[in-house]
């Protein structure tokens, strides 16, 4: 663990705290072991409980999005299913069984506090294509407007096993992006990151984070629920994909949403370090898996992450992989350390031709189509 996040372990009361206590808008994600039984069905109390929190904030005048995972779990009871599910169609389907009941037994809940409740589905394409996060940013932003509250979930009955989040901690980053929310709150089975797993002997609560990528130290290898998916490790994804992003963010267990909404000395604070930045290039540098590499020479590394230009033919030495015209693809330096991720504008095929080359000789000698940049800026996304 680095100095910084060590710092904070034990301490509490710090200002990431007080932004989330003060966030206008704040989006919640709660996991599906925070709503379940041990025998996994939805426990109504827990969603109770868990709804009275949000409310009173919604009722102070706050705006709240809740992520809420769940529909899974919900739907293995009403299918006779033992666990969680392996396989996609069966995953699908229970989902597509749970979300109702899910989303019947919030809304009825909700209604007691005199608020409406609007579900929103949405697929890794949503928040990650521009005409379509734009779509989805309008929607949620009308619904804020009239005073409902959105619940979000993956789109579980139609994502499909390559283009999925999988994990709702993930997600709930890139709505807090998409919506522009002023924090994130996810909500777990456990009060904070611990320095290991905490069941371990002598493990420590981690009160503050400085900067989500200073973690290294700390072991989050161990599985979560058997109910939920990503453990520890999606959800320090999600932390730092927000807070890279200028957005505070705030990890514990859903019976201390309260606390944590009121900016009280629980769970784990991680304090915004970056600056917003388009919702595309999150999904490039957290979400995408790169579908093979280019490796650049030093001076394109340079020009890439120094100056923030395109990638040319001229500054790549190799190519690595299979991908094609549009994919996802890593730029890795000559000792195969990744500088940034960019969408290429070949196929993998067409590039061997091409490299090495200055992009005036490519066009006068293949046509006007190969003069043009491998990964164009605007399609980069610098990672170191
Ligand atoms: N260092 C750690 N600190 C806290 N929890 C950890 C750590 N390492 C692993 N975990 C596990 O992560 C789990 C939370 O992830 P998960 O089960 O996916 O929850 P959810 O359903 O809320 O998304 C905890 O229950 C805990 O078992
Ligand atoms: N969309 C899925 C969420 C996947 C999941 O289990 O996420 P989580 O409990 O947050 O680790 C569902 O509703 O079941």
């Amino acid at each position: 663990m680095s100095e910084a996040a060590s710092a904070g372990v034990g301490s509490g009361g710090s200002p990431t705290r007080a932004q989330v206590a003060t966030a206008r808008r704040v989006v919640v994600k709660v996991g599906s072991s925070s709503l379940t039984t041990p025998q996994g069905g939805l426990d109504p109390q827990r969603v109770a409980a868990l709804v009275d929190a949000l409310a009173a904030v919604r009722l102070a005048g706050r705006e709240v999005v809740l992520v809420s995972s769940g529909a899974i779990a919900a739907g293995l009871a009403p299918l006779g299913l033992r666990g969680r599910p392996r396989d996609l169609a069966t995953q699908q389907a229970a989902a597509s069984v749970g979300q109702g009941l899910l989303v019947e037994q919030y809304m009825q809940r909700f209604a007691r506090h005199g608020i409406t409740v609007g579900q929103v589905l949405l697929t890794v394409e949503d928040v990650t294509v521009q005409s379509k996060y734009r779509n989805a940013y309008r929607t949620a932003a009308k619904l804020l407007e009239l005073g409902v509250l959105p619940i979000v979930n993956e789109n579980d009955t139609v994502a499909t096993k390559e283009i999925r989040f999988g994990d709702n901690d993930r997600l709930a980053a890139l709505v807090a992006h998409l919506v522009h929310a002023d924090a994130l709150v996810l909500l777990s089975d456990v009060p904070a990151l611990f320095t290991a797993h905490p069941d371990t002997p002598g493990a420590r609560r981690i009160a503050d984070v400085a900067d989500a990528d200073e973690l290294l130290g700390v072991d989050i290898s161990r599985r979560g629920s058997a109910v939920g998916t990503g453990g520890m490790v999606t959800k320090l994804e999600a932390a730092r994909i927000a807070t890279s992003a200028g957005i505070p963010t705030l990890l514990t267990d859903a019976g201390s949403a309260a606390q944590a909404l009121a900016g009280g000395d629980v769970g784990t604070a991680f304090a915004a370090t970056g600056k917003r930045r388009p919702t595309r290039l999150l999904w490039l540098a957290h979400v995408s898996d790169a579908q093979g590499s280019l490796v650049l020479d030093a001076g394109a590394v340079r020009a890439v992450t120094e100056r923030k230009a395109s990638l040319l033919p001229a500054g790549i030495t190799g190519v690595r992989g299979s991908f094609s015209a549009g994919e996802p693809v890593d730029l890795v330096d000559v000792d195969g350390r990744v500088v940034a991720r960019g969408l290429v504008s070949y196929d993998a095929a067409d590039l061997p031709g091409m490299i090495g080359q200055r992009t005036g000789t490519l066009g006068s000698e293949l046509g006007a189509e190969y003069a043009r940049v491998v990964v164009h800026r605007d399609a980069l996304v610098v990672l170191r």
